[in-house]
């Protein structure tokens, strides 16, 4: 399995912004082919980053794919302010990030809507990264691992079959955007808890799903991070803004 370090850059960079990012960060990772490499810009940057990508990929190899944040599970229709599948298709893009705690808590997304997003992304051929993770009060309830089993077993009704085609994404709420990571031990035993849970839904058909960690990973944090067996990359926020910090993180994973 490849280690996957994927750029989750929010609601945060204009097209000029994009473009000048790339610029500095491809030339870091060109032939770095042994890590998948994701960013996510919003959509307004997809179509710009598309063709900056594709231009690049003419020239020497890159392993970098773009992701997008969000997107709606029907092909097209009366939706408004809605993007989907298609339009993400037109644009190369081939991850999707699906059931993010900002959907989830910032604009009510429950997980019967993030199911449909999957099952279609799925069908789509766009690989889903679904997020799970417990608030701070769950957390302190006990109720850390029966939270991220409800919204894996309900993200994945339908697609159990696919798992190889998923990857999931361990962020705890109370870690995101805080400078508060959990530790690598409180990120092994959630992650050891998804990877026999998916194990066992998919009837040991996961052997591609990735389960990243996300939540305050930066350059200093991360070689702790993925050194536990079950942490298989990240996905990162604030630290994946900066295109050095985001390729120092890169350089972490490669050296375990
Ligand atoms: O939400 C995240 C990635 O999806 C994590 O964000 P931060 O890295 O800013 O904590």
């Amino acid at each position: 399995m490849r280690y996957l370090v994927a750029a989750n850059w929010k609601m945060n960079k204009t097209v000029g912004e994009t473009l000048e990012y790339l610029d500095r960060f491809l030339p870091s990772v060109k032939d770095l082919l042994s890590v998948d490499i994701m960013i996510a810009p919003p959509f307004t940057a997809l179509s710009s980053a598309s063709i900056r990508l594709d231009a690049a990929k003419k020239e020497g190899e890159y392993n970098v794919k773009l992701g997008a944040q969000n997107m709606y599970y029907v092909e097209k229709g009366a939706f408004t302010g809605e993007i989907s599948p298609v339009m993400l298709n037109e644009l190369d893009v081939e991850y999707v990030i699906l059931g993010h705690s900002e959907r989830r808590h910032i604009f009510g997304e429950k997980d019967d809507l993030i199911n449909k997003k999957v099952i279609t992304a799925v069908e789509t051929g766009i690989r889903p990264i679904l997020c799970v993770g417990e608030t701070l009060e769950e957390r302190e309830q006990g109720k850390t691992l029966s939270v991220v089993e409800r919204q894996i077993r309900n993200g994945l009704a339908g697609v159990e079959k696919d798992m190889a085609f998923i990857d999931i994404a361990y962020e705890p709420v109370w870690a995101i955007g805080t400078g508060v990571n959990a530790t690598p031990e409180q990120a092994q035993e959630v992650h050891r808890f998804i990877r026999s849970l998916i194990n066992e839904i998919s009837k040991g058909n996961d052997s591609n799903t990735r389960i990243l960690y996300g939540g305050s990973v930066n350059e200093k944090n991360a070689r702790d991070l993925i050194k536990e067996p079950n942490v298989d990359g990240f996905l990162v926020g604030t630290a994946s803004l900066d295109p050095e910090r985001f390729y120092k993180i890169i350089t972490e994973v490669l050296e375990v």
